[in-house]
C-alpha cells in the first residue's frame, strides 16, 4: 500500500514515518512540503538518515491520486479543508490529523477555529476516527477526521460510563496535562525552553478547541447533551498526555465493579489497557506506543469516580491512531505497524 504524507517537516509527519517504517504493508512513497520542496526528509530530520532519503515535493492532487492509495494530512488547522475536497473527488482515501473535519457544527467551527468549515458535501463524508468506538464507520470511510490528542485520552477514558449510561453528570470535570510536542515543531514563546523548564501552566481555559470536540463525541453516545469543564495544562516533558476526570455515578459501585465494566468494554481492543485496582497509569508507561492506559478509583467517601487516562500525544493522540485507522480502512489488523512497546524508562 503506497502512502503520501502532507506537512513533511512537522512532528506528525516524522512520527508517521517512524511508525510506517515498521508496517508490513505500507510504503511511504511521497512526502509533500510547502516549505522544503526538493529537500530530503533526512536533511530536515537527521535521525531518518538512510531511512527516508526521498525528496519532498509540492502538492499535486492528480499525481497523488495516480501514485498512492492513501494520503495523511499532518498540517495545521484550516489547511487540509482546501486540499482534501480535490483528493476525495479523485477517489483518494484521506486521513486528516488536523481538526478541519472533526466538528459537525458550523457555528462552533467558526467560533473555535476562526474560519468557515469546509462545505457540507465533504464534511458529511468525514468519519470521526476514534478507532475503538467508530470501527464500523471507519471501515467504510473515504475521509477520516483523526481525533485531537486530548479528546482521544478523554473520550476513551469516559466512554464505558457514557455508553452504559452509568453517569448522572451532564457536566463532567476534566483536568489534563500535555507535553510540549503537542504544540508542534514551529517555535513559539509558549514552549521556549526558559518559559517551559521547571514550569507548568494552564492555558486555553474555557475556550480550548477540544471542548466542542469532546462534547460532540460524548453527546453522540449519551442519553443527554454532555458539557465538559476542560482545563488543559502544559508541563515540562516532551511527549505524553494525562487526563484526570471526576464523575458522579448513577448507582453505587465499588472500584472493582467499575474496572470490570472497563475490562469488558475494551476486551477486543488491543490498544486500551485497564490498570488493576490500586494502580494508576503514568505517561512514561505509554511513551512512543499506541496504548491508552486507564486507571480507576471509586472514592466512596465523596461518591466520585476518578478516571486517569494516559496516551502518547504523537502516537495514540495523532500518528498512531491515524495508522490504526488506515489499518481498519484497508481491512488489516489494528496492530500492523504499531506493535512497538513503550520506551521505558
Ligand atoms: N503534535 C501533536 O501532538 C498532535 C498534533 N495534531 C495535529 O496534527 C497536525 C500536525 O501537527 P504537528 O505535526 O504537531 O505540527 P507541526 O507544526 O510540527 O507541523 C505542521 C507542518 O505542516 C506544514 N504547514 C505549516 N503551515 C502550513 C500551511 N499554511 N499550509 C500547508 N502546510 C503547512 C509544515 O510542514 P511543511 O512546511 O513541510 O509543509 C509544518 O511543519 C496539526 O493539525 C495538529 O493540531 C493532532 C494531535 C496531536
Ligand atoms: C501544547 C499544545 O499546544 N497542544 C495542542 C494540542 C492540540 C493538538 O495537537 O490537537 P489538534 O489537532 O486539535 O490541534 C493544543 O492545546 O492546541
Amino acid at each position: 500500500m503506497d502512502v503520501a504524507i502532507i506537512g513533511g517537516t512537522g512532528y506528525g509527519a516524522a512520527e508517521l514515518i517512524r511508525l510506517l517504517h515498521h508496517h508490513p504493508q505500507a510504503n511511504v512513497k511521497k512526502i509533500i512540503s510547502q516549505s522544503n520542496s526538493g529537500v530530503k526528509m533526512s536533511e530536515v530530520y537527521p535521525h531518518l538518515t538512510n531511512i527516508m532519503e526521498i525528496e519532498m515535493e509540492d502538492f499535486d492532487a492528480e499525481a497523488l491520486a495516480k501514485e498512492v492509495d492513501v494520503v495523511f494530512f499532518a498540517t495545521p488547522s484550516n489547511v487540509s479543508k482546501h486540499r482534501i475536497p480535490e483528493l476525495l473527488d479523485l477517489g483518494v482515501k484521506v486521513i486528516d490529523l488536523s481538526g478541519d473535519f472533526r466538528l459537525t457544527n458550523r457555528e462552533l467551527y467558526k467560533e473555535y477555529y476562526g474560519e468557515e468549515m469546509a462545505s457540507d458535501k465533504y464534511v458529511n463524508q468525514a468519519v470521526y476516527g476514534l478507532s475503538e468506538i467508530y470501527r464500523e464507520e471507519i471501515r467504510k470511510a473515504a475521509l477520516i477526521a483523526n481525533p485531537g490528542c486530548y479528546p482521544t485520552s478523554v473520550t476513551l477514558g469516559l466512554m464505558p460510563l457514557i455508553d452504559h449510561q452509568w453517569t448522572i453528570n451532564e457536566t463532567l470535570i476534566i483536568d489534563a496535562k500535555t507535553g510540549v510536542s503537542g504544540a508542534g515543531r514551529s517555535l513559539s514563546l509558549n514552549v521556549h525552553y526558559s518559559e517551559m523548564n521547571e514550569n507548568m501552566k494552564a492555558y486555553g481555559v474555557g475556550k480550548h478547541k477540544h471542548i466542542p470536540e469532546i462534547e460532540q463525541i460524548l453527546t453522540d453516545r449519551f442519553s443527554e447533551e454532555v458539557q465538559v469543564v476542560f482545563t488543559p495544562h502544559i508541563v515540562p516533558m516532551t511527549r505524553g498526555i494525562l487526563s484526570t476526570m471526576y464523575v458522579d455515578l448513577k448507582d453505587s459501585k465499588n472500584t472493582a465493579e467499575v474496572i470490570d465494566l472497563y475490562e469488558q468494554y475494551y476486551k477486543n481492543d488491543p490498544f486500551v489497557r485497564i490498570r488493576k485496582e490500586g494502580v494508576m497509569p503514568a505517561t512514561k508507561e505509554v511513551y512512543g506506543s499506541n496504548y491508552c492506559d486507564i486507571g480507576l478509583y471509586m472514592d466512596e467517601r465523596t461518591n466520585k469516580l476518578i478516571v486517569v487516562s494516559v496516551i502518547d500525544n504523537l502516537v495514540k493522540g495523532a500518528a498512531g491512531q491515524a495508522v490504526q485507522n488506515m489499518n481498519i480502512m484497508f481491512g488489516l489488523d489494528d496492530m500492523a505497524g504499531l506493535e512497538l512497546l513503550p520506551t521505558y524508562p
